[in-house]
């Protein structure tokens, strides 16, 4: 049975949000999980971009499709706020990370941030990776079965140790360091969970604890130095106007800049490998480019010169947001696309499956990188049609360290090794959580003789 979710002011022309909310608390949550795709695409054609139901525990409005997307990222109101809505799944171990902050307060952090990001600094960041991408692809060992999801969740981890830290660390304090870190990225990226107290609620909580010590030990030493690692970019990072983060706020970013950073540069990698596990000639492609440049190691100039890598990264990333929905909570009666949304609703922007929206996207489901090149431009069709990176006040500030970060890491690839899957094969991608392969994507990793 169809319901609204509140009836609009007297008077005002808004539509009320209509949907089918399910029982209540539970709702629609296991289909959205099991088959979100599916699910989007019937709430869809039976509702139109906006809709609500019970998810996750809460009332939650679906916002669908690229201009949706676009009117509560860009926020014109303020009507929608990003602290209140994403701490529900991961404040308590990312609490006061930059992307929990709202309007004036993020605003003022977001422009000390950025000054961790500036093209100097990309350019310090990639030059220390390097190292630590030979290192740990050098180790890989070929043969069948070889997970591609677990090597790279390990190798990107390996490297915020360096580029993030830049702490030396021993092995068992660079286990224990990553441990946390990993409790606490898995406590946050749990999306079927709901805020009980709980085995990986506990874990993720002591975790938090773990590594707000770790970083608050080495802050002192950080504030002295200078250092090519984002820690102390962090730590020395000041506005023209002379503001600069706290200790606590050095802490609190840290924190959630390793979150941010890791788990979405292994999902992109990963999708990446599959597709070019399954279109080998897209792969020569990749590596006859890298083979091209005549280096071993990629450098910040090089990063316009991989074309072909930039297709099937745009291609990848819409295929498999790796941020796979955006939820927002509204703090002022507002409304969206002609609904009403009242203040106190949790709205989400479903960028996952808005990626395969046939509406804006021809024949969604086929790899097709092509369809990002100059002549084409697929993504044209509405500035928000592909937006894996948000958009808006909160957009990913991480983007072009993103991309330096995937071709750094696919470059080595591609010149050392070739990988392939059986003809047929297709990964189970696990959308419970940020979207993985169950299987950890095996593929056959063979070493090629010159690189
Ligand atoms: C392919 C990889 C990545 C994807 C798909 C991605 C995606 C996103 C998305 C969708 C948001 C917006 C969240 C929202 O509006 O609620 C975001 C924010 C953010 N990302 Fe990324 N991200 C990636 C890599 C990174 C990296 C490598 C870093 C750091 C080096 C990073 C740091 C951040 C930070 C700090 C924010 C919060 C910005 C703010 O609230 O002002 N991300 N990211």
């Amino acid at each position: 049975m169809a319901t609204i979710l509140a009836p609009p002011p007297e008077g005002s022309d808004l539509r009320p949000v209509r949907g089918q909310p399910g029982i209540p608390l539970v709702g629609n949550t296991l289909q959205v999980m099991r088959d979100p795709f599916a699910t989007a695409r019937k709430r869809y054609e039976q509702f139109g971009p906006v809709s609500w139901g019970w998810l996750l525990g809460q009332r939650i409005v679906t916002a669908q499709g690229p201009e949706a997307a676009e009117a509560v990222l860009v926020n014109r109101d303020k009507a929608f706020a990003n602290g209140p809505a994403w701490s529900y799944f991961i404040g308590p171990f990312f609490y006061r990370g930059i992307m929990l902050l709202d309007f004036e307060e993020h605003l003022h952090h977001r422009r000390i941030m950025q000054q961790a990001f500036t093209r100097t600094r990309l350019q310090a960041y990639m030059d220390a990776m390097a190292p630590g991408i030979k290192d740990g692809i050098g180790a890989w060992e070929p043969g069948a079965g070889f997970k591609v999801y677990d090597h790279v969740k390990q190798l990107t981890l390996d490297l915020a140790t360096d580029v993030f830290m830049g702490v030396e660390l021993d092995r068992a304090e660079a286990d224990r360091i990553n441990g946390a870190f990993i409790d606490a990225v898995r406590a946050g990226t749990a999306y079927v969970r709901f805020p009980v107290p709980g085995l990986r609620w506990h874990k993720g909580v002591r975790a938090r604890a773990t590594l707000e010590e770790f970083f608050r030990r080495h802050l002192p030493a950080k504030r002295e130095q200078s250092g090519d690692d984002l820690f102390a970019a962090l730590c020395q990072a000041e506005t023209d106007d002379g503001h600069r983060f706290t200790d606590d706020d050095v802490v609190n970013h840290m924190i959630f800049a390793l979150m941010a950073a890791h788990d979405t540069t292994t999902i992109t990698l990963t999708t990446m490998a599959y597709q070019l596990a399954r279109h080998p000639e897209w792969q020569e492609r990749l590596r006859a480019e890298s083979r091209a440049l005549g280096k071993p190691v990629l450098e910040f100039a090089d990063l316009d010169a991989l074309p072909s890598a930039d297709l099937v990264m745009k291609e990848s990333l819409r295929m498999v947001a790796p941020v796979p929905a955006l939820p927002r909570r509204v703090v002022k009666d507002t409304s969206l696309l002609g609904f009403h949304i009242p203040a106190g609703t949790t709205v989400i922007l479903p960028m996952l499956t808005n990626h395969h929206m046939p509406e804006w996207w021809p024949d969604p489901e086929r790899f097709d990188p092509e369809r990002f090149a100059p002549d084409r431009r697929e993504d044209k069709a509405h500035k928000y049609a592909w937006a894996p990176f948000g958009g808006g006040a909160h957009k990913c500030i991480g983007l072009h360290f993103a991309g330096m970060q995937v071709k750094s890491i696919l470059h080595q690839v591609l010149l050392r090794y070739r990988w392939s899957v059986p003809g047929g094969y297709e990964w189970p991608l696990d959308t419970t959580s940020l979207p993985s392969p169950k299987d950890g994507l095996p593929v056959r990793l063979e070493r090629l003789e010159h690189h």
